[in-house]
């Protein structure tokens, strides 16, 4: 079965059925600009081309200092909590990873850390150590950038609603709760070049589905879009009952925040990943909204929700402003 990363994950990720793909073009580890820019090469201005205010401005790029505790900290995981008074970026902004006792899945020589999703804050985004800081590619606060350790491969879904992305093992293990399954990377568009993109798609390519993922921030929203060029995010379906969450992550405290997508219970060998699109910015604030206002007695416009569980809020979240 090809791999739908082309060598470019750490493992294969057989796709089954190549047939479906859709407008689907190029597979890419993170995202990127609409012109093929990497997302890495953003510097924050203090105002933004869509009108909207950037509070995440600053004119100052933040340095982390890690490197200066190598001769302290050999080892390479020196960006830890227990190390945080070292390091710069775990003393400001928390490091929520740790390492369980013990292994977890099928790639049984990593070193796996786990999200503690207990302990951290609703909303609060994570920060981890940036790809220049003078710390090391090993260090325990880089867990996002590592691309996909887990085994995963893309099949139809059974719930009828396309391809989906599942997780594979050899050796019958769980996925535990906080397991980093992968980036949502796409290309990062405004709120313009959005509803420009959603509107073309409804008039040539209706049926298609939507793949905007709309993070919400205070005073500005970015939204990424995987349809042409994305990841292994693209193919997570929507469940009113999911086990995956997505949870907004730093690469530095002055990048542009990234979704990452974490499983928020444990996962058994062969189910389907999926998380709620209505907690795009981490937020359950959302859902609970759609909970209350019981979305099935006014579905229009919407997509009925084939998740099929017991939860089920009858209809897909859909973002008012695109
Ligand atoms: C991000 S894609 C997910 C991957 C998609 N199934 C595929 O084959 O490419 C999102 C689209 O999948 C479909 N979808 C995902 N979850 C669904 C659900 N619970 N009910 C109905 N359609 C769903 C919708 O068409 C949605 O716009």
């Amino acid at each position: 079965m090809e791999d739908i990363s082309k060598g470019l994950e750490p493992f294969r990720i057989p796709i089954e059925d190549t047939h479906h793909l859709g407008s689907f073009l190029l597979y890419i580890t993170d995202s990127i600009f609409p012109d093929g820019t990497p997302v890495t090469t953003y510097e924050p201005e203090s105002s933004s081309a869509d009108g909207e205010s950037d509070e995440d401005s600053t004119n100052e790029t933040y340095t982390c200092s890690c490197v200066a505790n190598h001769d302290d900290h050999p080892s390479v995981n020196i960006c830890t909590v227990e190390n945080g008074a070292t390091c710069d970026c775990v003393s400001d902004f928390g490091n929520f990873y740790y390492m369980p006792s013990g292994n977890c899945d099928d790639h049984k020589d990593i070193d796996r850390q786990l999200l503690n999703l207990e302990a951290l804050p609703e909303r609060l985004p994570l920060v981890e150590c940036s790809p220049i800081c003078p710390c090391s590619g090993n260090c325990a606060n880089r867990l996002t950038q590592r691309g996909v350790l887990i085994s995963t491969t893309i099949r139809p879904s059974s719930s009828g609603v396309g391809l989906g992305l599942f997780y594979i093992s050899t050796t019958h293990d769980d996925l535990p709760q906080g397991c980093f399954v992968s980036l949502y990377a796409g290309e990062y568009l405004t709120t313009d070049q959005a509803r420009q993109r959603w509107s073309n798609q409804r008039v040539h390519e209706e049926g298609q589905g939507n793949h905007i993922l709309s993070l919400k921030l205070p005073g500005k929203t970015w939204h990424i879009d995987p349809r042409f060029k994305g990841n292994i995010g693209r193919f997570l379906n929507h469940s009113c009952d999911p086990n995956c969450v997505i949870q907004i992550v730093r690469w530095g405290i002055d990048s542009l925040p990234r979704a990452a997508i974490f499983t928020k219970r444990g996962v058994r060998v062969g189910e389907e990943l999926t998380f709620d699109y209505a907690n795009a910015s981490g937020s359950v604030d959302l859902a609970a909204q759609l909970d209350r206002q019981n979305v099935i007695e006014d579905g229009a416009g919407r997509t009925k929700c084939l998740c099929g569980s017991q939860k089920c809020r009858g209809w897909m979240p859909f973002d008012e402003t695109l």
